[in-house]
């Protein structure tokens, strides 16, 4: 479960270029539950996700994961708890490390212990299986490293790593983004099952309205680091494209000029 409160952020506070990029955040999600995030440039969508992962320390509020009030909690003292995949394929992983060793440094996110352990044979087979239920042939590879791999296998990848060390919450900032519309159908049906499957807790960030639509149970918009639009269950289920599309101009007041990306 997450629980996020009153959240305030304020870059470069008291200088020329303050900038004030979330207002009182308020979003409660339970466990198992996956949100779509979708939000003009600059709306706060990915400064959302640095709350929740620890990469950026809210001027104000309080961040609650599974319990644990972890709004004053570095990244790595919340690695166990939140798990990230980024619109950069290289992002995620070690290019100059094996398909193995990433995921063994995956496996132990979070944990104090070093590379070695998890290195075992059983963790070696455990981590053979994950791979070869990509379907990708990728389990034959497992010393190649990562670097020789494409965008859309390092992304299925990061996402199987984003599973091994057990942590409650998924946070998914365009994911899909970089990859050709094939692999990220691939990615995108490989994340709705690792979410159920796992029970996760999941954020996707995307500036495609159908993924927004088509996955999770519930989708909100940010404009001008507010909330704007939080719809579920049969409300969201009468939505379009459109609706979407209709609604970004409602907040902006004025037409997009990329409606054709955003309905990709
Ligand atoms: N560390 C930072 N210091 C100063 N300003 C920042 C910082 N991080 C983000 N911003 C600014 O905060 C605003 C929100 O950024 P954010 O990346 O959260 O938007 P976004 O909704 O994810 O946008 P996009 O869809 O373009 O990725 C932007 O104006 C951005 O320039």
């Amino acid at each position: 479960m997450i629980e996020v409160s009153d959240i305030d952020v304020v870059f470069g506070r008291g200088t020329p270029l303050e900038k004030h990029v979330l207002k009182k955040i308020n979003l409660t999600m339970d466990k198992g539950s996956f949100v779509t995030v979708i939000g003009s440039n600059g709306a706060g969508k990915s400064t959302l996700l640095g709350v929740l992962a620890g990469d950026v320390i809210p001027s104000a509020g309080k961040v609650v994961i599974a319990g644990n009030d972890v709004t004053r909690k570095t990244t790595a003292e919340r690695a166990a708890l939140v798990a990230r995949v980024f619109q950069d394929p290289l992002a995620g992983s070690c290019g100059t490390l094996t398909i193995e060793e990433n995921l063994a440094l995956a496996a132990a996110r979070g944990q104090k212990r070093g590379l070695a352990p998890a290195l075992g044979q059983a963790r070696r087979k455990w981590f053979r299986e994950r791979v070869a239920s990509l379907n990708l042939g990728l389990e034959n590879r497992m010393a190649d490293r990562m670097e020789l791999l494409s965008g859309g296998q390092r992304q299925a990848l990061s996402l199987v790593m984003a599973t091994l060390a057990g942590s409650e919450v998924l946070l998914l900032d365009e994911h899909t983004a970089a990859l050709d519309p094939g692999m990220a159908e691939f990615v995108m049906e490989l994340t709705r099952t690792l979410i159920t499957e796992n029970g996760l807790t999941a954020l996707m960030v995307t500036h495609s309205m159908r993924q927004a639509l088509d996955y999770g149970d519930r989708t909100i918009m940010l404009h001008a680091g507010n909330i704007v639009l939080d719809v579920t269950g049969e409300q969201r289920k009468t939505l379009g494209v459109e609706d979407l599309i209709e609604m970004f101009r409602k907040v902006r007041g004025q037409t997009l000029d990329d409606d054709a990306l955003l309905i990709s």
